[in-house]
């Protein structure tokens, strides 16, 4: 669909303030279909409790007010727990909102709630779409794992896909291909990690090569060991410390320790932190301190490059199930090309409208 088919369709579409699926049942998914630009909403309730009700004549007249005034309608996505504000931007290059309003859009308590704005913008360099994101604080990061996963069903439920697709994206980090699989679970080749130590960025000296590899970074007297590794964005991989006998990752509180190393000297971009355990040669556990967003259920990039790390440091194969606080991802860093893949699921859960 042309920009200006979407945006005429959209202007059709009725405004859904409010009204939520808590339920991932495909047959909820299915009713999250239709009121997106191209299939005009029923003006009716979808699995939502807040609009089950039939509407008093008060309620209509509060939503049709809404509607006309500057409302940003979005999709709330999640991919195992990573959760995102999605905003359909294919009719400009510019964001609908700012980081300041992406960063009080986020919070859980005074906004909507999310890890993340995700805006789907017009593709250049031949790509089909651009990603660009903000975390929760405002800030900009290059890529984000689950969010392209999100990002990958939300292009399909616009356009009013069904079925296997792929799609090539733009981002901070270059092309990113993600792929619609039969399952529902989204694919994604990652692009090569990079390893070179100011590219990541990181101010550690190599130690393998070009590569940061079990370099040593104190932190309130813990010597850690970090394996440094950017996926497009920085990550810190981290499976121990000199004065530890194990890692046991749940046992630390990343509020305290996670802050430490993503304002760390040794970070000019500030960086993500993994803590990971090694459950098996192709099984691994982490916890993640996001940059930019604090901890959080999953990290797609994060996944990716602590597998990369793991096969660094000789811990790990290159394909392994990597599991989170919000469920498993398999991951595969492939030898033959270089390239990183993940795969692993990515949902609607949460439509409405943000007036600014
Ligand atoms: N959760 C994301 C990463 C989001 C960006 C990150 N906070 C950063 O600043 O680099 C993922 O799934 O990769």
């Amino acid at each position: 669909m042309s920009p200006a088919a979407a945006a005429a369709a959209a202007a059709r579409a009725t405004s859904f303030a409010a009204t939520f699926s808590a339920s991932t049942t495909p047959s909820s998914r299915g009713l999250l279909r239709r009121p997106f630009p191209g299939t005009p909403a029923p003006r009716r309730a979808v699995a939502s409790m807040a609009v089950s009700a039939p509407r008093s004549a008060a309620a209509a007249s509060f939503l049709e007010r809404r509607e006309s005034e500057r409302a940003l309608h979005f999709v709330k996505y999640q991919g195992l727990g990573n959760d995102f504000i999605m905003v359909d931007n294919r009719d400009s290059a510019v964001p609908k909102v700012t980081p300041e309003e992406a960063a009080k859009m986020c919070d859980r308590n005074f906004g909507i709630g999310a890890d993340g704005v995700i805006f789907v913008m017009p593709g250049v360099n031949g790509a089909d779409y651009t990603m660009r994101i903000f975390n929760s604080d405002g800030s900009e990061p290059e890529m984000c794992g689950n969010g392209v996963r999100c990002f990958a069903r939300f292009i399909a439920e616009l356009e009013n896909l069904q079925g296997t697709h792929s799609f090539k994206i733009h981002t901070g980090a270059g092309l990113i291909i993600p792929e619609i699989q039969n399952d529902g679970k989204v694919k994604v080749d990652m692009g090569q990690p990079i390893l070179n130590g100011p590219d990541v960025p990181t101010k550690l000296s190599s130690t393998k090569n070009e590569a940061v590899v079990q370099a040593e970074l104190v932190i309130d007297g813990l010597t850690w060991y970090v394996t440094c590794v950017s996926m497009g964005n920085p990550h810190c991989v981290t499976f121990g410390a000199k004065e530890l006998k194990d890692l046991h990752v749940d046992d630390w509180n990343l509020s305290d320790v996670g802050p430490k190393f993503e304002h760390h000297d040794m970070f000019p971009a500030r960086t993500n932190t993994e803590f990971v355990q090694v459950l098996s040669r192709s099984h691994l556990k982490m916890r993640v301190w996001e940059r930019g967003a604090g901890a959080t259920l999953a990290c797609g990039t994060g996944a990716c490059a602590v597998v990369v790390a793991a096969v660094l440091e000789g811990r790990a194969e290159r394909k392994c199930v990597v599991d989170l606080p919000g469920g498993p991802l398999e991951i595969e860093w492939r030898e033959d090309t270089n390239h990183v893949y993940m795969t692993g699921p990515a949902e609607a859960v949460f439509y409405g409208s943000f007036v600014h």
